[in-house]
């Protein structure tokens, strides 16, 4: 199970809930956490107007409470646990705090109150770390809070009443317990659901991993805008479970259950010091064990594409691991861990109610999405993956076999079945879906009347071309295999009319006349003597005052290496702008401009020189 980790943390220490909430305890429980129980005496009569916001109110109630009874209970024993945790959940509605209600008339009041609304539900929490010392109670304390939004229906006096009769709404924040009877008033809910029920469970797992897991340095420069989204998961921090060192051990005196019982409520400013630099030893490498492990969180995105796990969410989530597993076909068990590795991954949620597609696999990874990525995925896991079984080989035995190992998807192809040219498709089709436009829309091309666009593929680019410019006419040129089969990918409109599909392959055969040629992510899949051959063809074919448009991926500047995200959509290495406005020169092209197009891509457009 993968949130273990992070909540084992406090596996052998001694935690305590301040709290009476049945429901905060529920949930914690489930979670796995181990604690005591001792509800705090802290009475909630803060001066609510002297917060500037809710939760500036619930997080200080949070830590009152929990402060509370880290001093009752160092009083009581001289002796303090070891972590107190405190919560406490208000609704809001604008800057309005309800709490629970004291009667019927309280309830009723605070129910019309979020009557056919949406209002806020925000738990406030505090981790409290206690270290008792000569009789003296030392205290650390970490807070936060989670927001969540929930929008009441419209609901009838009579329906009001018959629910505070049912007696549900008196122990609770607002009036009301969305986790039963409650449940029915409820239009949606956005957010944490468990943060409504009393306690925001996966911020508070964040929050531990932050505790006990901060960033290093070294990490925090590490991640930029352009690279690979860092995966956040639970599962990085399986350290001990993975048999590695655990970082904590680098701390003096270690920390959580490798501590001493004396020393263990230091965890948190053990760690300081770890990460100050006040131990000699090597920084976990932390980076480098996540690129060992980063072919598992590959597979399992392929696998969960391939059984069509996201489909099946997108139709008729959010579901049960069971229920998923029973229209997948696959075993419950192994099916629960695959979408519990997919949530950690960031591509499901989870909450009570099962597992649902995240933004960004509704977005990218249903198949027939408008920016649907299986393409790529299904590509990768077939082809690609085993090329890259072959790296070593390829390596030591040469030019060819590199070429294929380093990902020549274009060469590789010619010699596969007709099923993996569709995969190849399918694949460069979904990549050029988020690229296209940038590339037409990077220049004014306005001025060319026709262009030939090489290894077009499926002709997405085409299609952004004659849409961009009314009166271009664009022509596809790829192998006759390519075309053959691109036919399935079109979709009509006005502008195909203006888009051909001519088969051919430009080592060879004469490239189809255009005032503008396109090579939109081919130049860095081959070897230094092809491209220069494939330019030096363009170059003869193109007339004076025609153009030579590039795209590839950007590198950043003269010099620098290529981002690891961008590495993996094509082979070579990339070129800074300055390498790019030389190599079009080189081929007689003059005037030669450069653009960013998006995140990926650089651009560059070039104009022939009079021979
Ligand atoms: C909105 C909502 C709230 N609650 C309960 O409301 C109480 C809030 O009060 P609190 O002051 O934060 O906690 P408490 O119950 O007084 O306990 P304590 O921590 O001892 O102060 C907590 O119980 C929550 O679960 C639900 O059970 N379901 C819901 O949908």
């Amino acid at each position: 199970m993968v949130l273990c980790p992070v909540i084992g943390k406090l596996q052998h220490k001694r935690v305590v809930l301040a709290s009476a909430s049945p429901r905060r305890q529920e949930i914690l429980s489930n979670a796995g956490l181990r604690f005591e129980v001792v509800p705090s005496r802290f009475k909630e009569k803060l001066h609510k107007a002297s917060f500037a916001t809710p939760y500036a109110y619930a997080v200080e109630t949070a830590k009152q409470k929990a402060l509370e009874v880290a001093g009752r209970m160092h009083q009581k024993d001289l002796r303090a646990p070891d972590v107190v945790i405190g919560a406490d959940t208000i609704v809001a509605v604008g800057a309005m705090i309800l709490e629970k209600p004291v009667d019927k008339q309280d309830a009723y009041r605070m129910l019309s109150r979020l009557n056919g609304k949406e209002h806020s539900v925000f738990t406030g929490v505090a981790i409290v770390h206690c270290c008792s010392k000569d009789g003296r109670l030392d205290t650390e304390v970490s807070e936060f809070y989670e927001e969540t939004t929930v929008k009441f229906s419209e609901l009838s006096e009579e329906l009001l009443w018959e629910y505070i009769n049912s007696g549900e709404p008196m122990d609770k924040a607002g009036g009301y317990g969305i986790q039963a009877l409650g449940g029915m008033l409820v239009e949606y809910v956005h957010g944490d659901f468990l943060n409504v029920v009393g306690f925001p469970l996966n911020h508070f797992c964040k929050e531990l991993a932050r505790l006990y897991y901060p960033p290093r340095p070294a990490d925090l420069r590490r991640v930029r805008h352009d690279s690979i989204p860092a995966v956040d998961t639970f599962e990085n921090l399986s350290d001990s479970e993975a048999g590695g060192a655990d970082p904590g051990q680098s701390a003096k005196g270690g920390r959580g259950g490798e501590q001493a019982d004396g020393d263990r409520s230091q965890a948190p400013r053990a760690l300081d010091a770890a990460l100050n630099g006040a131990d000699s030893r090597p920084r976990f490498p932390t980076g480098l064990l996540e690129l060992m492990d980063g072919f598992k969180a590959s597979k399992v995105l392929f696998t969960a594409c391939k059984l069509k796990l996201f489909d099946v969410l997108k139709d008729q989530g959010p579901l049960q691991a069971v229920d998923v597993a029973r229209k997948l076909s696959t075993c419950a068990g192994r099916t629960e861990q695959l979408l519990d590795v997919c949530a950690a991954l960031g591509l499901l949620e989870k909450t009570r109610r099962g597992y649902s597609n995240t933004e960004v696999a509704t977005l990218h990874l249903v198949s027939d999405g408008e920016h649907s990525l299986q393409g790529v995925a299904e590509y990768n896991d077939a082809h690609v993956w085993g090329v890259f079984t072959r790296l070593g080989l390829a390596v030591r035995e040469g030019a060819e076999q590199t070429r294929g190992a380093l990902g020549a998807m274009e060469e590789e192809r010619l010699s596969q079945s007709r099923e993996l040219t569709l995969q190849f498709m399918r694949a460069k089709h979904s990549l050029s879906k988020l690229t296209a436009h940038h590339v037409a829309t990077a220049f004014d091309l306005s001025r060319f009347a026709s262009a030939c666009d090489l290894g077009g593929c499926t002709g997405i680019l085409a299609r952004e071309l004659a849409q961009e410019y009314p009166r271009l006419q664009v022509t596809v040129f790829d192998l006759p295999e390519v075309t053959e089969l691109s036919g399935g990918f079109q979709r009509g409109g006005r502008q195909t009319e203006r888009i051909r599909f001519v088969p051919g392959d430009f080592f060879k055969d004469s490239l189809p006349e255009a005032d503008l040629y396109v090579l939109s992510r081919m130049l860095q899949d081959w070897p230094d003597d092809k491209l220069h051959k494939l330019l030096s063809r363009i170059s003869s074919s193109c007339k004076p005052g025609g153009g030579l448009l590039v795209a590839e991926a950007a590198a950043e500047e003269e010099g620098a290496s290529q981002s690891p995200r961008l590495r993996t959509l094509s082979a070579g290495q990339p070129r800074s702008p300055d390498e790019h406005r030389r190599l079009l020169q080189r081929h007689g092209f003059q005037d030669v401009r450069v653009a960013r197009a998006g995140d990926l891509l650089c651009v560059v457009l070039g104009t022939r020189a009079a021979p």
